[in-house]
């Protein structure tokens, strides 16, 4: 069911300091920030030949990072993101086999215009799991 990689989520309390540091530190390959009031974040890519980083730095009040940051304050690994095909039908499986599935259950539009959906992390060995639909 999951495909490839989509991202590794990095959650950050400076966004423009992480990209700094993703820039010119470690010499990537950055896109503009995307600020996305609906995800609770402003987001940051960095795009490698295989994959992508997301940074996240929290926007607005109730941020789902919020917390994530205050029990990590110089930010930390907050999620990995795989590709389905359909990602109802991969959200309807996860639920006949007991996964949590985030929020009220329907997909959101992500930062890539694509539907995503939120796994809970207790169900995954302590990882929140993202899917997009590609
Ligand atoms: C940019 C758009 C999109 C994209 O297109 O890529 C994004 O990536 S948006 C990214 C941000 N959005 C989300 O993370 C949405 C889904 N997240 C959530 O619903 C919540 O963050 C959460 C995962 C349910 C956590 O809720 P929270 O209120 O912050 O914490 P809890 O106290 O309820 O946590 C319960 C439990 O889980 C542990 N936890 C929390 N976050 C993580 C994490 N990122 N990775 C691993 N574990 C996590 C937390 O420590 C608690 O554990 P215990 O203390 O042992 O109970
Ligand atoms: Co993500």
């Amino acid at each position: 069911m999951i495909g490839r990689l989509n991202h590794i989520a990095i959650a950050v309390p400076d966004l423009a300091a992480a990209t700094a540091l993703y820039r010119d530190t470690l010499g990537g390959d950055v896109s503009e920030p995307q600020t996305l009031p609906e995800h609770g974040v402003t987001v940051v890519f960095v795009n490698l030949p295989n994959t992508k980083v997301e940074l996240l730095e929290p926007l607005g009040e109730g941020s789902p990072i919020a917390k994530y940051l205050d029990s990590n304050p110089s930010g930390g690994m907050h999620h990995v993101c795989y590709e389905v095909d359909d990602i109802i039908a991969a959200r309807d499986r996860l639920s006949e086999q007991g996964a949590r599935v985030l929020g009220d259950g329907e997909p959101k539009i992500g930062a890539h215009g694509k539907p995503v959906l939120f796994l809970h992390p207790k169900d995954f060995n302590g990882t929140l799991v993202e899917l997009e639909q590609v």
